[in-house]
């Protein structure tokens, strides 16, 4: 199966002694660089910082954990002003830590001078390959160019319906695994890993969209390429022992080949699993598009994968800068990492918070129950679901909620630069230099990590007052005007970064957190349990329950389907009621329509549906023993092939041993109501 293990069988003493070799040289040559070469480099000597206590470690610990974060960024600035110089790894690494708005909005910009590390690059690289997360210079550029216009507007819509489909599935699947663990009664509702649930649903959306291929995970995690990716993934976000080993390995490569442990074993065979199904949906894809143009029936692909190989051949790219299929690939490896946890974590956060604050959800159902459909979305053609998206876009306070979500716990805690020429760097004001001179910009040589604080920005509690640590998303109405300084790709915050190195799937991820926030909200309450969820940063800002970490990222959070145990609202009842009844009623005139039945039933139909239809399942996919389920059962019941039961009067009850048609095996019901529920 491993492919080094002969080598190492075969002659371990030899590999050994190689192994030490090929570490030992390149560790002095390194020492010796950083004791002699490093350590003559300029500084950040003009600006303050707080006292280093540690040999090794600096403040990283203190900048980079959300526990502790926005405390210590508040004390620096108040101790050491809006630039402030702090310590990395090593005794040579000296850091910028920006959170004055003006200076981060330059560095934001200037994506020539201030590049990703190649440590952090190398790192990405090895696991998904050069696309667009670890490129820099031409070769960004060119990647970058390539695939903006599959992220345009026009293209980002035709994938909502896409979207809706999964949170569709997602719900239903949540449904299912309620059932299974509660006894149906009112107010039951389940514990669930929210986190766990959310992103196996995003991960499957960036499947579809990302290049048209089915994951399945809200069903099953057996997938290969999903086990692939997941695998891989969690070798990047991976911590503990392996930690120096992880470091060593990006310095020298060459200790991960002599030495494999079972991690990079995964990686490989990840990596070998991707290469073999996902080059084949690339050739698969290509091949369509290239009939398509011989033929004249062009290929109509919505998914990023065909966007990406559309934009890469039109006429608009110059040849010289097109992109090979291999960066092709790579970037939609790309999207896969940079695109799944982000959402997913994005989501998680709002629905904990939401579950904090139960006010402001029951504010956000209401308002999301006055825009639905009449009809279940199922019916819905793919241009109602679009221009539900367009109304669900408008709605001023689920926008609110996911911009104050992303402002108060953004995925991205930080992320980290370095100068690659000198550079003078503005400030907002001028400032005392740590000399006692005024001064009124920062010189950053060359070489200089600059640590950009994402999440510093969004809580800095003088620019958004004194309530920026708590979650009010009514403050989007009525900001400071001192929010308007703040650099930010999306509403003034750094959550998606800013400028040309900012986040290409924003739009993507807005469709994809409001769809999916909109289904879930209108099918479930959201509540707290007792476990006390905290954040840590896992190369993204995750959840854990305190005193469990080892148990890994989780966030648990009661699921209760609406109709169960969530008392629903005056304006959320008649809402749903009437809707309800409008559909089943429609309905029920139209099977009973040219067959001559009796009016009577129709009649008797509104009636059950008025004393028990409530807000159960709003498109009334599945079967439940509610009191909604038996106004399906009495609508299914009147269909013509059960003839018995015009006879039914409208004293008659429906009871549990009355079997539901099964509209999904039915042919002839299925006929009838192509679009109908379907009771399997
Ligand atoms: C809520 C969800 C998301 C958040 C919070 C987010 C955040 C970010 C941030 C902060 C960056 C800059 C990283 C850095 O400077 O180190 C970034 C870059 C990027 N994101 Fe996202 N992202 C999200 C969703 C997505 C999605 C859905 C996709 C793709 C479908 C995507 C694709 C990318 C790519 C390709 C880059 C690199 C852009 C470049 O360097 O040119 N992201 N994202």
């Amino acid at each position: 199966m491993n492919v080094t293990t002969p080598t190492v069988v075969a002659s371990p003493q030899l590999s050994w002694t190689t192994g030490l070799l090929s570490l030992a040289i390149p560790l002095l040559a390194y020492v010796v660089y950083q004791v002699y070469v490093a350590i003559a480099r300029p500084t950040l000597s003009e600006l303050d910082g707080p006292p280093v206590t540690r040999l090794l470690g600096g403040h990283m610990s203190m900048v980079l954990d959300p526990g502790r974060s926005p405390i210590v960024h508040e004390k620096f600035v108040q101790q050491y002003g809006r630039n402030v110089r702090i310590r990395g790894i090593t005794p040579w690494d000296e850091r910028l830590l920006p959170m004055d708005p003006v200076s981060i909005s330059h560095i934001m910009k200037q994506s020539l001078v201030y590049e990703k590390p190649w440590q952090s690059r190398r790192l990405i690289t090895g696991l998904i390959g050069c696309g667009m997360l670890a490129a820099e210079g031409q070769v960004h550029k060119r990647q970058r160019r390539v695939a903006t216009p599959a992220f345009s507007i026009q293209n980002m819509k035709a994938l909502v319906p896409l979207v809706f489909r999964k949170g569709e599935e997602l719900r239903d699947r949540l449904m299912e695994v309620i059932d299974l663990e509660t006894d149906l009664t009112p107010g039951d509702g389940a514990t669930l890993d929210v986190c766990r649930w959310i992103s196996r649903a995003t991960f499957d959306v960036i499947g579809i969209a990302g290049f048209d291929y089915q994951f399945n995970a809200i069903h099953n995690e057996d997938n290969e390429l999903f086990c692939a990716y997941k695998d891989m993934f969690e070798v990047a976000v991976s911590q503990g022992q392996s930690m120096v080993k992880s470091i060593l390995g990006i310095y020298f490569p060459i200790i991960n080949k002599i030495f494999p442990d079972e991690r990079i074993r995964a990686v490989s065979r990840g990596q070998e699993t991707i290469q073999r199904v996902a080059s084949q949906l690339v050739q698969d894809k290509k091949r369509k598009l290239e009939e398509g143009e011989k033929t004249g029936k062009l290929y109509e692909g919505r998914d990023l994968l065909t966007l990406l190989l559309k934009s890469n051949m039109s006429t608009d790219i110059a040849p010289e800068q097109r992109i090979s299929d291999e960066d092709i690939l790579h970037n939609i490896n790309t999207f896969m990492f940079a695109g799944s946890d982000t959402s997913s974590l994005a989501l998680t956060w709002t629905l904990l918070l939401l579950a904090k604050h139960p006010q402001i959800q029951t504010r956000l159902r209401a308002e999301l129950l006055a825009t639905r459909p009449s009809i279940p979305f199922s019916s819905l053609s793919e241009d109602e679901i679009a221009s539900l998206y367009d109304t669900l876009s408008a709605l001023p306070l689920l926008h609110n909620v996911c911009r104050e979500s992303l402002r108060l716990i953004p995925p991205v805690h930080s992320s980290l630069r370095v100068a690659v020429k000198d550079d003078i760097v503005p400030v907002s004001a001028p400032f005392k230099g740590r000399d006692g001179k005024i001064r009124d910009s920062i010189f950053v040589p060359k070489g200089t990590f600059v640590h950009v604080p994402v999440e510093a920005l969004s809580l800095d509690r003088e620019i958004w007052g004194p309530d920026a640590w708590q979650f009010v998303p009514d403050r989007w109405d009525s900001l400071p005007d001192a929010v308007a300084t703040l650099p930010g790709l999306f509403s003034n915050i750094l959550a998606f970064s800013a400028g040309p190195r900012s986040c290409i799937g924003q739009r993507f991820s807005m469709i994809e957190m409001k769809s999916f926030l909109y289904i879930l909200l209108t099918n479930f309450e959201f509540r707290e349990t007792d476990a006390k969820v905290v954040k840590a940063n896992v190369v993204l800002t995750r959840p854990y329950v305190s005193g469990k970490y080892k148990e890994g990222s989780q966030c648990p959070l009661i699921v209760v389907p609406l109709g169960r145990g969530h008392e629903e609202t005056e304006e959320e009842t008649v809402v749903c009621k009437e809707r309800q009844i409008q559909w089943f009623s429609q309905k029920a005139a139209q099977a009973v329509e040219g067959t001559g039945r009796n009016e009577r039933l129709t009649e008797m139909n509104t009636r059950y549906l008025k004393a028990y239809c409530r807000p159960t399942s709003p498109d009334f996919t599945r079967p439940t023993h509610t009191p909604a389920a038996s106004a399906i059962r009495v609508y299914v019941l009147f269909l013509p092939n059960k003839p018995f039961l015009g006879d039914l009067t409208s004293s008659d009850e429906v009871t549990e041993n009355d079997e539901p048609l099964k509209l999904g095996s039915d042919t002839a019901a299925a006929a009838r109501f192509p679009d109908g529920p379907a009771l399997v």
